[in-house]
């Protein structure tokens, strides 16, 4: 199972995080995050393990902000958080690894995700809220027997030091790796390198 650990914004966790040898890291490029990481400086990131995925997390941004953030910051992955399409995600697809982030809740239609099953690398399913990401909820995890794409996915929302070992009784084929965010923070942006390290420990068990 692959690691994902999101929403970094201060150079020495950040160094600690990596430390640690997740497989990707997340970066939130979005104005209305307390984890938004403007004023990052740019060697910061491009001084990171070549192994761990750089990934720049986005809110309906336009291709062209995203593709100079990509050249600033060297970003190997781009999260796709809001209501971006499948040709927006195609843009990028092949350039960048891409990650298309769905909100889920009981209501979610699987179907929708059929037109961006070519242009995307992975999902990722995180819990519906008002807001956009790091609500640190959950969502039901049963739901995930419907989705029948063979594109892999990350589970997000909510995941934290309790429930982590339950997520190894999932079994969906897809299943790829799970984003840890904001339950395993001291403050937003600000990741417990303890609790990042037990969890690490039990996902790789
Ligand atoms: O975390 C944020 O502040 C955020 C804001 C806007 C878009 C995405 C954001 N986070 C990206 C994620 O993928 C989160 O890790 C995901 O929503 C799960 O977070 P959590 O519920 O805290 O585990």
């Amino acid at each position: 199972m692959k690691i994902k650990v999101c929403g970094l914004k201060y150079p020495e966790n950040i160094e600690a995080v990596t430390a640690l040898q997740p497989d990707y890291v997340g970066f939130i490029f979005y104005g209305k995050s307390p984890r938004y990481m403007a004023g990052l400086a740019a060697d910061v990131l491009k001084s990171l393990p070549e192994e761990i995925k750089k990934t720049g997390v986005f809110v309906n941004e336009s291709a062209e902000n995203i593709n100079s953030l990509i050249a600033k910051y060297g970003f190997e992955a781009i999260q796709l958080h809001g209501n971006e399409s499948p040709e927006f995600c195609a843009e990028f697809k092949g350039k960048v690894i891409v990650l298309k982030a769905f909100g889920i809740n009981e209501d979610f239609d699987f179907e929708q995700l059929k037109a961006y099953a070519n242009n995307v690398d992975f999902f990722l399913f995180d819990t519906k809220t008002k807001k956009y990401g790091g609500s640190g909820k959950t969502f039901d995890w049963g739901i995930l027997d419907q989705y029948t794409l063979d594109v892999p996915f990350f589970l997000s929302g909510g995941l934290g030091p309790e429930n982590i070992e339950e997520v190894k009784n999932i079994t969906h084929p897809q299943f790829y790796g799970v984003d840890l965010n904001s339950r395993f923070e001291i403050e937003p942006g600000l990741k417990n390198i303890e609790k990042l390290e037990r969890a690490f420990a039990i996902i790789k068990q």
